[in-house]
Parts: C-alpha cells; sequence; structure tokens
C-alpha cells in the first residue's frame, strides 16, 4: 500500500515517509517551487515507479528523498531515521549504510574491479560484505565469474547489473534508481529492468524509480505520478496503456 496525499500521512509501517515537503530553488528573482507539499508513504518491500511530465520535480523528489540534496520544508523519514534531523556528515553515513541509489550513468570507479565497485559502500563504512550474501547478489544480477574486470570491460548493461549489485550490497532501507535504464537500448534495458525488478523482489528489497517510461513503470507494484510539483495521483499495477493515457492528461 502507497498513501499519496498532498496532507500528512497516516503513521504506517513504511520504509520511505516524506511529510509536506517542499523545495524552492531560489533562482534569483523568480524562485522555482520545484515541490510543493509532497507526503507519501512507501511500504518496506514495494517496487514504485515515479513519474510525471518534464520538469514535474521527479528528480528533486528523489534528490531529497535519498538525501542528496536538503528540503526547504518538510520531513523525509527512511525507516525509523528522520534525515532532517541529521547533521549533513551523519546523512552521509546513514546513506552508505541505509540508502542504494542506482544512477542513468552507472557512477562506477574506474580503476576498482567489479567486485571492488560491489564492495566499496561496505568498505567505506569500514565493514566486510558477508561472502555468501555478495557471491548471491553477483549471481542474482547475472555476473558470477566476472568480479575481476574492470569497468572498461563492461558492455553498458554489465555495468548497470555491477551499479545494482552495488545499491543493495548493504541490504539498505531503500533504493533508488534514477531512469536506470535510460542509457541503454531496449532490449539490455528491459535485461537490466528484470534483474533490478528481480533482485529486489528476491531480497525483499524496496525500491523506488524515476522513469519517463510507461513501460518500465508498468513493471512496479505502483506508479505515483507527480505534475507542478505536487502529487498527480497513482495507479496500482497498471498496464503502460493506462500509463501512456495518464501521462497524456497530465500534459506529458
Ligand atoms: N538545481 C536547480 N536550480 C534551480 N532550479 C532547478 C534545479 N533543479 C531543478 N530545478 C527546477 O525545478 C523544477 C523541477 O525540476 P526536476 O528536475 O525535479 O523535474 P523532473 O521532473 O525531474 O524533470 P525532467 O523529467 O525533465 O528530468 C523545474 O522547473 C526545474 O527547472
Amino acid at each position: 500500500m502507497i498513501s499519496t496525499t498532498n496532507a500528512s500521512p497516516p503513521r504506517v509501517d513504511s520504509a520511505v515517509r516524506l511529510v509536506h515537503l517542499t523545495k524552492t530553488y531560489p533562482n534569483g528573482p523568480e524562485p522555482v517551487a520545484a515541490l510543493q507539499g509532497v507526503s507519501l508513504a512507501v511500504r518496506p518491500g514495494a517496487f514504485t515507479a515515479i513519474m510525471g511530465p518534464s520538469g514535474s520535480g521527479k528528480s528533486t523528489f528523489l534528490n531529497l528523498a535519498a538525501g542528496l540534496d536538503t528540503p526547504t520544508s518538510g520531513r523525509v523519514i527512511i525507516g525509523d531515521t528522520d534525515l532532517t534531523e541529521l547533521s549533513p556528515d551523519a546523512v552521509t553515513r546513514f546513506r552508505r549504510r541505509s540508502i542504494g541509489f542506482v544512477f542513468q550513468s552507472y557512477n562506477l570507479i574506474g580503476h576498482l574491479t567489479v567486485g571492488e565497485n560491489i564492495q566499496l559502500p561496505m568498505l567505506l563504512d569500514g565493514r566486510r560484505p558477508d561472502d555468501q550474501w555478495q557471491q548471491a547478489l553477483i549471481d542474482s544480477v547475472g555476473l558470477t565469474g566476472k568480479t575481476d574486470r574492470l569497468p572498461s570491460e563492461l558492455s553498458g548493461g554489465q555495468a548497470q547489473r555491477v551499479a545494482i549489485a552495488r545499491a543493495l550490497i548493504t541490504r539498505p532501507t531503500v533504493v533508488f534508481a534514477d531512469e536506470p535504464t535510460g542509457a541503454l537500448d531496449r532490449r539490455t534495458g528491459d535485461q537490466v529492468l528484470d534483474v533490478l525488478r528481480g533482485t529486489a523482489k528476491r531480497f525483499a528489497q524496496t525500491l523506488v524509480l524515476v522513469t519517463h517510461d510507461p513501460h518500465v513503470a508498468a513493471t512496479a507494484d505502483e506508479v505515483l505520478f507527480l505534475a507542478d510539483g505536487r502529487l498527480a495521483g497513482e495507479l496500482v499495477a497498471p498496464t503502460s496503456g493506462q500509463i501512456a493515457a495518464r501521462l497524456v492528461e497530465l500534459g506529458r
């Protein structure tokens, strides 16, 4: 279940809870109100897609929810931790442990091997991943036998599989993904999406994904729509046709 109101959501057992979230960018004389009072809760284990017309606030939403940027007002609660009450250093530490992020452009470290890239969030946190868990993850994303390669020796699809394993290695409370198939051709993108969705389901990983692609969003449990910085409805397990129709209504 996901709650999508512009008012305060009921207290629920949630992986992500946003309360009256606003973000205004001080763009000279004309500040931009990119988010205008968004409240929602994401159920643990759910796969939620975020969609909306260009400029509707999707990237702003993702950056705030993942602690990459700070809101103008409102609260971001991941599990039972309110990010907006933490110091910047504490947010960085919390993100390492409890938030995974998959970028469109992979963001792998070029001189580290596949295995080292995957382990990095654990190592930065002064921990070592459990060998069995790491192997299960590598197998699940289809990188068995490729852990000694360098990123330059990988295809785009393989690189994104590394990024997916890296995002999940800490068993975070939530993984956020920003257009994770946007740089891939359709066939490779579909395979990577299957890997992301399948691995998240297998390990009961909460996943929140921003996409422009109705075909990608149609694989989610729920699709949330943003328009002009506000929530503009949700669809549960929709078809890509239903999603496309909703986007047309919202003036995609
Ligand atoms: N760093 C920034 N400084 C100033 N304005 C910004 C900044 N980032 C975003 N905006 C503005 O905030 C609004 C929301 O932008 P955002 O990037 O969140 O939308 P989006 O839905 O992700 O768009 P797109 O689908 O085109 O990527 C837009 O009007 C945008 O111009």
